[in-house]
């Protein structure tokens, strides 16, 4: 029995690979399953069929194969194997030699059908989606496709590569390269699960009663939709987000879909890769198989649980389908534009308007492309401009942040040299008031010199005064003297002019000599001083017998040079006594002339006595002798 629904979902259950295993489901048959958990309630869930044991070949017969007839009359088909990672979607889609997946069921089918209409094109693309990106399976050298959309198209991958297929050979050829390019990864639950949501895109393309019709046909073996937390690695976890991001984009959609409150609103088909691609497959002109692929052991119950849920919620999906037919353009040049392989579709007029409408198709498709690259590439350099601003102000506030905390930097040594300033002031003043206490210390000391010295000064102001005021009374004194002296002086002349008289009258001791003390000043030559000779009384004079005698009185230094003057030429001439003098060095200059010329008076007075007497001077500790000695005449 047929479905011809558009929205038909069933339900494929893993057979138990082990026996002793044990199963959660509690009933089954082609339409019901009742599953159970110990503690939990009993689910029931219905589909449009479950298939347990049917081998793939099976159900391509009871479900797909009327679904492909719809295909080859127009109609645009989607089916979809979904569940968590080894539940059988690989399985289902692709299966193995023994049992060739509905894939190949539908391609080899088609390409059957198709062999009997020769202008009937079909073209097979193989991709994945694989981290939110599309990766050509058939041609690697293409990096990352890009989903556009056209009026004629609607969703189309631009420069995805298409093989036409003809026969079994080349369905096997397209599905063996493109599943050997598919990405598989490791994850807990599968050695060699699938990581990536693979999709063949089939578009047909053949003319029948006066119509072209262009149908496309999706097969699509989605990616694990289980838990991301279940993932192993962090590249993994990755990959898990991007994967359930379309599963959720999808259950999302599908429930926007299955629900009749919220019809006509907008269904988010652009929040994933899959789902825009599937837009037209989901929610428009499209019939959609979903094949819902559960295990059945105990271990599994949450996500065959979610699973079931899930799909049943899509049976609730309604909705009208319609022929995708293309008009025929009648152009009279559309044999020349015929393509070289026509004779493969023979060359009957109608083909040759599928191939210039193909044509004329492909060309309206590049202006599209071109305008929806372009749009692309503005889209990027706005979106390249905008990230270029970014990162402006990101360096912008990079800098900011940079000069903030340069500015922070400087206010915290700003701190410690305003600190360290303080303390330097601290000190400085510490100091200023030491230096302050040490100036008036020294100050005072000073003061107390100056005063000392004003003392000193004033004292021996004083005592200058004392002594001018003495050596005024000494020279008052000496000046009352010096006239006692001439006094003297004339009294002792007198009394020598006596003792001559009576001495040179009468006889004389030869020996006898008396001398004569001469006083003299050498310090002060104003003062005027005047030569006096006094005698002394005979017993007290000192008697000197000759010049030796006079010698012994005499110092060393003074006994020479005068002594050998003294000693060998006694002097006579009374003009000698002059150079005598001097040569004594002890009398200045002024003395040493007023004792000559007493003593040349002398010698006069004496020589008019014819006495000779010999004289000498004799310096004694600045004291001046002078010993006249009376000698007669030896012969
Ligand atoms: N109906 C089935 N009959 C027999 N073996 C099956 C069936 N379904 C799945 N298997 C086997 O179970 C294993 C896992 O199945 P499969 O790879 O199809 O799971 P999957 O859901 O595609 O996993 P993934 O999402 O990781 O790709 C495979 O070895 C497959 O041969």
């Amino acid at each position: 029995m047929s479905n011809n629904t558009p929205f038909q979902v069933y339900l494929r259950v893993k057979p138990l690979l082990d026996n002793n295993q044990d199963s959660l489901i509690q009933e089954l048959d082609e339409k019901r399953i009742v599953i159970t958990k110990q503690g939990r309630n009993n689910k029931e869930f219905h589909f449009d069929r479950i298939f347990n044991n049917e081998n793939n070949a099976q159900i391509f017969s009871e479900i797909l194969q009327h679904n492909i007839n719809y295909f080859l009359e127009g109609y645009n088909t989607t089916i979809l194997a979904y569940g968590i990672t080894g539940s059988g979607k690989t399985h289902t889609i692709f299966g193995n030699e023994k049992d060739e997946g509905l894939a190949f069921q539908c391609l080899n089918y088609l390409v059957e059908k198709t062999n009997a209409y020769p202008n009937a094109l079909v073209e097979v693309s193989f991709i994945e989606i694989y981290n939110e990106t599309i990766r050509d399976l058939l041609n690697t050298n293409q990096k990352s496709l890009v989903i556009m959309q056209d009026s004629q198209r609607g969703q189309y991958i631009s420069g995805v590569q298409q093989m036409v297929c003809k026969n079994c050979e080349e369905v096997k050829e397209v599905l063996n390269l493109g599943n050997q390019n598919r990405s598989l990864a490791q994850t807990i639950y599968n050695v060699s699960s699938s990581r990536s949501h693979a999709v063949i895109q089939v578009n047909l393309s053949y003319k029948i009663d006066n119509q072209i019709l262009t149908p496309k046909l999706f097969i699509v073996d989605l990616a694990g939709s289980e838990k991301v937390y279940l993932e192993q690695k962090s590249k993994n976890q990755q990959e898990g987000s991007n994967i359930n991001k379309s599963l959720l984009a999808l259950s999302h959609c599908l429930t926007m879909l299955s629900d009749k409150t919220k019809k006509n609103q907008h269904i988010p088909y652009r929040n994933s890769k899959l789902t825009r691609l599937l837009q037209d497959s989901l929610g428009g002109n499209t019939k959609t198989i979903m094949i819902a692929c559960v295990q059945q052991n105990k271990q599994s119950y949450d996500e065959i649980l979610n699973t079931l849920t899930y799909s049943q919620r899509a049976t609730q999906i309604k909705r009208q389908v319609q022929k995708e037919v293309t008009s025929i353009q009648q152009n009279s040049k559309s044999e020349d534009l015929s393509p070289t392989n026509e004779s493969q579709h023979s060359g009957d007029t109608s083909s040759k308007s599928i191939y210039l409408t193909k044509i004329y198709n492909d060309i309206y498709q590049n202006v599209e492309e071109y305008y929806e690259i372009n749009n692309s590439i503005m889209e990027i350099q706005s979106q390249i401009q905008a990230n270029s601003l970014k990162i402006e102000e990101t360096q912008e506030t990079k800098q900011e942040d940079e000069n903030y905390m340069k500015l922070l930097a400087a206010q915290k040594e700003n701190q410690i040299i305003e600190k360290q300033l303080q303390n330097a002031l601290k000190t400085n003043l510490q100091q200023k008031n030491i230096l302050k206490s040490l100036l008036l210390q020294i100050t005072e000391e000073q003061q107390s010199t100056i005063n000392y010295w004003k003392q000193r000064f004033a004292d021996l102001s004083k005592q200058i005064l004392d002594m001018k005021s003495d050596q005024e009374k000494s020279q008052q004194e000496l000046v009352s003297k010096d006239l006692i002296i001439a006094q003297q002086k004339t009294i002792i002349e007198s009394i020598k002019l006596q003792k001559n008289q009576s001495q040179y009258t009468t006889s004389g001791d030869s020996d006898q000599s008396y001398p004569i003390s001469f006083s003299s000043s050498t310090n002060n030559s104003q003062i005027k001083k005047k030569a006096s000779i006094t005698q002394q009384p005979a017993e007290d004079r000192p008697r000197f017998a000759n010049i030796s005698h006079i010698k012994q009185r005499l110092s060393p230094r003074e006994r020479s040079p005068a002594s050998s003057i003294f000693g060998t030429s006694p002097v006579r001439s009374p003009l000698k006594h002059h150079s005598i003098y001097r040569n004594l060095n002890s009398i200045s200059k002024d003395d040493s002339r007023e004792l000559s010329k007493d003593l040349s008076n002398l010698s006069i007075h004496k020589k008019s006595r014819v006495v000779d007497p010999q004289v000498t001077t004799i310096n004694l500790y600045g004291t001046t002798y002078i010993n006249v000695i009376d000698q007669k005449e030896n012969n």
